[in-house]
């Protein structure tokens, strides 16, 4: 019934106005799903390859379609993700672009879905899927690699955690984000916004955590539910090994003072959340961070992990984090990030659905954090390309899709 008879791809625009692959595919039985890769930039080392979009699109038309149209099901994920694998032949999927690799296979789950009629979530999550819904994490200020002059940290998110519901969780996060603008304005600090929507002050990390917790607690007051915050410091940007360490600003820290350093701002903001505090390759600085607070706050894997079944599995043995960063272009199929999901979830680590900072209209995150009971998704708090991901929430709550 879902035998794929059509394969289409081309370049369209992301949020940052570079080009990204969108893909089509169609079946028999009418089917049809249409989906666009996301793209980074604090990219992870150990991430499969993006190609140029152009590029990834020839070379998937030549090597992958063939193998797609007339021989899988866009109904049975696996066997389309496992062509996908054989057409680009390498490991890192530089063959076809991870990006055409992930273009294709969100896509065929979408056309999967159009056949039997079911939303996306149930498609991707079963009928026995329970009935949770992830905690958003909303970027509300930020710096690092997605804005320049401002905040070391590259992003401050809110984490309504006591909101009731998807969509209470949503409009409290752009409330804090409405918050911080409101606060920048009294402190008469004008600010732009960076790649994911973020405002992006010319201020020290020092001030961005005072307005968070300013922000967090006027707002909690007024919605009347517990709203903490988190980071993602994107730490391997900032390090250097010939500098000693992580290059902040006003200093450079070593690992051991970044421990001390993430541990105490987890004991002073009572930080929910903590992603990639140290960098991509220090297994034992995350494994001691995690051995510090990892009872009281989630410390997730993002470039260390980058949704890679071997990478986490080194990090559940080293008890490196208890949480994963669960992007689907950083490993090119669903099926692959479903891997990586599992072996999170069978070892009590949290996962984290997540998009990247640049973005299209594409919500496939929103299902896919839904089908998997994910605790958490992060995916901004205000500009288009990040709503269609929260609306798309608000949506499924809503049985509306
Ligand atoms: O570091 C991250 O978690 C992401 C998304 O917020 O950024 P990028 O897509 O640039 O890697
Ligand atoms: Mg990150």
């Amino acid at each position: 019934m879902t035998l794929v008879t059509d394969v289409r791809l081309r370049r369209v625009l992301d949020s940052r106005g570079n080009p990204t692959v969108e893909a089509d595919v169609l079946t028999e039985e009418g089917g049809f799903g249409r989906a666009a890769a996301p793209s980074g930039a604090s990219t992870g080392e150990y991430e499969a390859i993006e190609l140029p979009a152009a590029e990834a699109i020839a070379k998937a038309r030549e090597d992958a379609v063939p193998r797609l149209v007339g021989e899988v099901h866009a109904g049975n994920q696996r066997e389309v993700d496992r062509a996908l694998h054989v057409a680009d032949g390498t490991e890192d999927f530089s063959g076809i672009g991870a990006n055409s690799a992930v273009a294709i296979s969100m896509a065929a789950a979408k056309a999967g879905a159009s056949v039997t009629g079911a939303p996306l979530y149930q498609h991707l999550g079963g009928t026995f899927r329970g009935n949770n819904y992830p905690i958003p994490l909303g970027n509300v200020i930020g710096g690092g690699e997605h804005a320049a002059d401002a905040t070391d940290i590259q992003e401050f998110l809110a984490a309504p955690v006591g909101a009731p519901s998807v969509s209470e969780a949503i409009f409290a996060n752009a409330a804090v984000h409405g918050e911080v603008h409101d606060i920048l304005m009294e402190r008469d600090e004008p600010a732009g916004k960076g790649d994911e929507g973020a405002w992006a002050p010319s201020i020290d990390d020092e001030e961005a955590f005072e307005i968070m917790d300013e922000a967090t607690t006027t707002v909690a007051d007024e919605v009347g539910f517990e709203i903490r915050f988190g980071l993602d410091v994107a730490a391997a940007e900032m390090y250097d090994e010939a500098e000693g360490g992580y290059v902040y600003s006003d200093r450079v820290r070593s690992t051991e003072e970044q421990v001390e350093y993430i541990a105490d701002l987890v004991a002073e903001y009572d930080l929910k959340y903590v992603e990639d505090p140290l960098d991509e390759d220090d297994y034992e600085g995350f494994a001691d961070l995690t051995e510090k607070v990892g009872d009281r706050t989630l410390v997730c894997g993002d470039d260390l992990f980058v949704t890679n079944t071997d990478r986490l599995g080194e990090g559940i043995q080293q008890g490196a984090a208890n949480s994963i960063l669960i992007k689907p272009n950083q490993i090119g199929t669903l099926s692959d990030a479903f891997d990586a999901i599992e072996l999170a979830v069978e070892n009590a680590y949290g996962h984290v659905v997540s998009h990247r900072s640049g973005e299209t209209e594409d919500a496939t995150i929103a299902h896919l954090a839904v089908a998997t009971d994910a605790p958490f998704i992060k995916t901004g708090a205000v500009a288009g390309e990040r709503t269609a991901k929260l609306n798309e929430l608000i949506r499924i709550e809503d049985n509306a899709v």
